[in-house]
């Protein structure tokens, strides 16, 4: 290892970043009922903050994503764009292994530094490798002009930051069903032609992931598209990334397999970068470092790209990312560091007598603190069983009714949760009674062709759900259908997500300013079912003139399909078995007829804060009769949420909407904490 002589004088150093609406009800006493009570999902909020609900039309309408064809040339264009800075890209993915090919999604816990300076070294480097350093740097024009310093971002920022990642995801998940599809298709092709017989294999097109940047590209979604040094606004120090392709998709290091992103030759035409040396580095990703070490990255000596050719040549060769980090060395930029990222190959850089470069990575001075909460994360379970301890209220808040035990939390006062009865399933009371269960599909096992199967055919000949992560919702509709009691499927079938119950590890906790709350000790990915609104089903109108109860969800399917009242339109074909049901005098008045009351009775759900920029949304899913109006309700993750974040979705109070007798318009403050917060739930 290198000694302190061989260390040369230019540090680079290195900021360090890790990585990684209920229309829920108020109903007041009878002295002072409620005149109105209308709550259309998500109005007057600014376009880029609205969660996953998509756009008005149709996501194919704006951005056709060509599922059938080969995207083979989408991948090349993909490629080539990366080839014109990084040479060894073709190479290296030739080279690469089928497993470490494979999307880390949810594996890694990146965390991006932003690093400038570099110092080099190493005991074995080479003398060729010119790494005597530091004088040259003075002497040449500093990059400050294209460096982005240290900023706090601004509302924009984060938000245009989310939108890039839901747009990725969207697409990552259309792809992955896509897959699914081709690989169904394989199969069946296989089998009728017989082809293994004949020797022939039917291969279906793989990485989703790739896809998706690939048609970010496209379409100019990508965020940062042009490389730039140091900080990207909107991307927080501590920035939690689940895969290589987030990355990309942010353009934080935009490339999907190398470590070192630079910016190539090509970028010594342009006129703000005339005298620099190029290749430059602007991030790094550190494959070894494990989320461990994420605390540590302060000060990290980095083993340059070229470490594979290390085992061949017996020494480093100086160019591509390793050529670039040097050049940073000489400029003084500023380069990004992505930590925790967990590679399935390892660099054989260790044999002794061997020639390698490192660079000494140093965190810029003045960055946010790293702390070890941002990287808190269980890929796996923790223990079914909380342990005890005095802030622990309640073991399990579900009586053993769900798969997971919810924990209830209090460190801020002494309160406990009383007078509220634990229920997996929704209550149906004697003065109601359900429609008839629907006919349901005639698939046996599990449902696998969308073509054929008549509850996909209600969806618009598709499944809404991919096998990702458990199963993902690939985008907010105006109402799901699921496979039901008379369908011919069993319970692992894909189109039955929303009936397996609570698989992440919630936990109910106490706030000081919105009561209880409700956050998850997992992971939850983008589009993944957390828990549905369970409780009483009742008749609207039967709640009218009760005491005050926090509790009440309206079942407002229909209005959400035709956008009455101002709520957010979705995507959906709504199929013509329900479209009768939106013609209805009573639904255009804009009133649900039936609400879902937790208020006595209830699940973890009753427990979900709002939050004017939430992480959940709310999802209509008919899954044993198909009467829009007692729809279930269910919430889904609109983005990957880290463990530990507090849960919330948008009530959809409309503001003002709530009136007493009187005509006095009643408010309630918001207290979601976001820059985006509307000051008020209604
Ligand atoms: C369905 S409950 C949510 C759970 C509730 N916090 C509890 O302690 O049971 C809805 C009520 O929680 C409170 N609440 C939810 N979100 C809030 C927010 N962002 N700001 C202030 N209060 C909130 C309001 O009192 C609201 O009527």
């Amino acid at each position: 290892m290198g000694s302190d002589k061989s260390l040369c004088n230019g540090t680079l150093d290195v900021s360090v970043t890790k990585k990684f609406g209920q229309r829920v009800q108020k109903m007041v006493s009878e002295e002072c009922p409620v005149k109105k009570r209308c709550s259309p999902r998500l109005r007057k909020i600014p376009e880029g903050k609205k969660p996953f609900y998509g756009p008005p039309r149709k996501a194919s309408q704006q951005h056709p994503i060509d599922f059938i064809t080969s995207d083979a040339a989408k991948l090349k264009s993909l490629l080539e764009l990366h080839e014109k800075d990084a040479v060894s890209v073709a190479e290296r993915k030739i080279k690469c292994s089928p497993t470490s090919c494979k999307p880390n999604l949810l594996k890694s816990m990146v965390t991006t530094l932003d690093a400038s300076a570099s110092c080099i070294t190493s005991k074995e480097h080479s003398p060729k490798g010119g790494l005597e350093t530091s004088d040259s740097a003075t002497d040449k024009k500093s990059l400050d002009c294209c460096v982005t310093s240290y900023v706090a971002h601004t509302r924009n920022d984060k938000a245009r930051v989310k939108k890039a990642l839901r747009i990725y995801n969207k697409y990552y998940l259309h792809f992955f069903q896509e897959q699914g599809v081709c690989e169904y298709d394989g199969k069946q092709l296989a089998k009728h032609l017989d082809l293994k017989k004949e020797g022939i294999c039917v291969r279906s097109i793989k990485r989703p992931d790739l896809k998706a940047i690939s048609k970010m590209l496209e379409f100019n979604e990508v965020l940062y598209p042009t490389k730039r040094f140091g900080h990207l606004p909107g991307i927080d120090i501590g920035y939690q990334f689940y895969s290589r392709a987030e990355m990309v998709a942010l353009g934080i290091h935009s490339h999907w397999l190398n470590d070192i992103d630079y910016m190539g030759e090509s970028y010594s035409k342009m006129e703000e970068f005339k005298g620099y040396t190029f290749p430059l580095a602007v991030a790094v990703v550190l494959s070894t470092q494990c989320e461990d070490d994420l605390d540590n990255l302060e000060d990290i000596v980095y083993i340059g790209q070229g470490g594979n050719d290390v085992m061949v040549n017996k020494h480093q060769k100086m160019a591509c990312g390793d050529l670039a980090l040097k050049n940073s060395i000489e400029h003084c930029v500023p380069v990004r560091v992505v930590g925790g990222h967990r590679h399935t190959s390892t660099k054989g850089v260790s044999a002794s007598g061997m020639l390698v470069y490192k660079y000494r990575l140093k965190r810029l001075q003045g960055q946010p603190k790293l702390t070890t909460n941002q990287v808190q994360c269980s890929n796996g379970r923790s223990s079914r069983v909380p342990i005890k301890a005095p802030e622990l209220v309640c073991l399990d808040i579900t009586e053993g009714q769900e798969d997971v035990c919810i924990p209830v939390i209090n460190t801020i006062d002494d309160t406990i949760i009383t007078g509220f009865t634990y229920t997996k399933y929704n209550q149906v009371l004697s003065n109601l009674s359900l429609p008839t269960n629907a006919q349901g599909c005639e698939c046996k096992g599990n449902c696998t062709d969308p073509r054929t199967c008549a509850c996909a055919k209600l969806n618009g000949f598709d499944f809404p759900y991919v096998r990702s992560s458990g199963g993902r919702l690939i985008e907010a509709k105006d109402v799901v259908f699921e496979c039901g009691p008379n369908c011919g499927c069993g319970p692992g079938c894909i189109n039955r997500i929303s009936q397996r119950g609570i698989k992440y590890q919630l936990e109910v906790f106490r706030t000081s300013n919105r009561g209880w709350a409700v956050r998850s000790k997992d992971f939850i990915p983008c589009g993944a079912p957390v828990c549905e609104y369970v409780g009483e089903l009742r008749r609207t109108n039967e709640l009218d003139n009760v005491s005050e109860n926090d509790y009440i969800f309206e079942i407002d399917c229909c209005q959400t399909i035709k956008g009455i009242g101002g709520r957010e339109r979705r995507l959906g074909d709504v199929s013509e078995s329900v479209s009768s049901q939106l013609d209805e005098k009573s639904m255009n008045e804009g009133e649900a007829e039936f609400c879902i009351d937790a208020g006595r009775v209830g699940n973890v759900a009753r427990f979900i804060n709002h939050s004017c920029d939430p992480n959940l949304f709310v999802q209509c899913v008919l899954s044993e009769h198909h009467h829009l109006r007692l729809a279930r309700i269910l919430l889904f993750a609109s983005d990957n949420i880290p463990p530990m974040q507090e849960l919330t979705y948008d009530y959809g109070y409309a503001l003002d909407s709530v009136v007493d007798n009187n005509g006095t318009v009643r408010t309630l403050p918001c207290h979601c904490g976001t820059s985006d917060c509307r000051n008020r739930l209604y």
